[in-house]
């Protein structure tokens, strides 16, 4: 929408904020149509546009996101009756929503949906909620006559749980008796930024991120895990990070990396290696146990782009022993029968990353899951040749569908009863499991899934 005649911006606040609403909202429509993810039409929109300084950027990647986030009972005001204003209000409740400090510009664009709410307003959206009956109701917030036009609006829409996520969710075995609000709530949530050491102490990476103003933690599921905070960091600016001594690595991929567990001197493949973030992982496990280790890793990736950023890191952290070999076509890009670790994080839909990519759950379609099933059993089948006798299989995916998850490794050992599967203990619970969840709530990560497998037989 270009600016409707009823808009009248007169403030340089109002002018500030209907020119970003006409940039979020271009932004937002391209990613709607051409269903390309946020990240990438973001990074190309900047790159266009160098009027944009770091606030401006903040302001607009933050809002768009949030707009994502919440889409769901945004889009309900559209549905409820078409006006050209709407978009002003979807704008507004998404600030309030997130408590984004730019309270003007909210203000601003709460202004131009003819709602008169005062600047320092915050909603907290699951107050919204009536958590025994998932329905929307009423909040007593001390009311001036906005905030009553708001309540009402709020109310007569609706807002469940359950509309914060596509309407196909629900057919792909996602959901259990007693997981449906958390998760949602947690996809629903900005993800903190999680870290891993490297050569390092936790300790002394802690003392120089806290010397630096980094709000840094450790965690006490693994000893070289470190939770940074929900603020954005500029990673160039650390030392840590430009001597390799801190990777970037959410805390539910980390758990990939232990379930490998890895020993000082064996050969793993990371068969679907991308940029690395699990091969690096994999290396520093080794270092860690033996600093003289001389386990190799060979990383493969369909993507060549993909294994170049993994060696730059792999220099960045001055790992030897981690080898990059691109996979070209069908056949094995590496000897059958040799390693003794072989890991398969297989492409998937990545709705446990929902929380961090919020577009993605609008972008897609059933078929990022259902589509995904024969891919992964074809990788993983062929990945296993790989593995030497008493070697380990370890299948992964950023899916919290058991279409993607289960239901592939029961087809792969259906179909290759040389494995057998290893008992798991959850990282986070201490329970034991045959194949492990990681559900975002549970420690404040993405989502994940992991098998592990012996090869008994040749
Ligand atoms: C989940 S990502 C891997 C992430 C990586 N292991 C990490 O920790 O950063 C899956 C990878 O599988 C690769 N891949 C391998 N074979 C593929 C295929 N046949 N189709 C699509 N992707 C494939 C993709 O290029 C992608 O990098």
């Amino acid at each position: 929408m270009d600016n409707p005649l009823s808009i009248q911006a007169t403030t340089p606040i109002q002018k500030r904020a209907l020119s970003y609403s006409q940039t979020l909202q271009k932004l937002f429509n391209e990613i709607m149509s051409t269903k390309q993810p946020a990240d990438r039409i973001l990074a190309q929109y900047f790159r266009e546009n160098k009027k944009h300084g770091s606030k401006d950027r903040k302001i607009i990647r933050e809002t768009l996101f949030a707009l994502f986030r919440w889409w769901g009972w945004l889009k309900k005001i559209d549905e409820q009756e078409s006006n050209d204003l709407n978009w002003y209000l979807q704008l507004g409740l998404s600030g309030l929503f997130e408590s984004h400090p730019w309270k003007d510009l909210i203000s601003a664009w709460l202004h131009f949906a003819q709602l008169d709410i005062a600047a320092s307003s915050t909603l907290s959206p699951f107050l919204l909620i009536d958590a025994e009956t998932n329905l929307s109701t009423p909040i007593n917030l001390q009311t001036n006559k906005g905030k009553l036009q708001l309540l009402e609006t709020i109310t007569s829409l609706n807002f469940q749980l359950t509309d914060l996520v596509p309407s196909w969710f629900k057919e792909v075995d996602v959901f259990q008796e007693d997981n449906i609000s958390p998760l949602i709530e947690a996809l629903s949530s900005r993800p903190p930024i999680w870290g891993r050491v490297q050569h390092l102490s936790t300790d002394k990476a802690l003392k120089q991120l806290h010397q630096a103003g980094i709000e840094a933690s450790s965690n006490t599921a693994f000893e070289d895990s470190i939770h940074l905070g929900n603020k954005n960091i500029n990673l160039n600016g650390l030392p840590l990070y430009n001597q390799g001594q801190l990777e970037i690595q959410d805390l539910g991929s980390q758990v990939i990396g232990h379930i490998c567990a890895p020993k000082p001197h064996e050969n793993w493949w990371d068969a679907c290696s991308g940029a690395g973030g699990k091969s690096l992982q994999l290396r520093s496990l080794m270092l860690r146990q033996d600093p003289k280790s001389t386990g190799k890793i060979i990383a493969s990736d369909i993507r060549n782009k993909a294994l170049e950023e993994l060696n730059k890191r792999a220099k960045r952290a001055k790992f030897k022993g981690i080898k990059t070999l691109p996979w070209k076509n069908d056949a094995l890009p590496v000897s059958s029968k040799h390693f003794d670790g072989v890991l398969v994080d297989s492409p998937c839909s990545c709705i446990g990353t929902w929380r961090r990519n919020p577009d993605l759950r609008w972008i897609s379609d059933i078929s990022a899951v259902l589509d995904k099933a024969p891919l992964q059993l074809d990788i993983l089948s062929r990945s296993a040749q790989a593995v030497k006798l008493g070697g380990k299989l370890v299948y992964a995916t950023c899916s919290l569908s058991s279409i993607e998850n289960e239901e592939v490794v029961n087809a792969f050992l259906q179909a290759h009863p040389e494995f057998s599967l290893d008992t798991l203990i959850h990282p986070f619970t201490g329970k034991q499991h045959a194949m492990l969840t990681i559900w975002p709530f549970e420690a404040n990560s993405d989502g994940m899934f992991v098998a592990r497998m012996t090869r008994d037989l040749i």
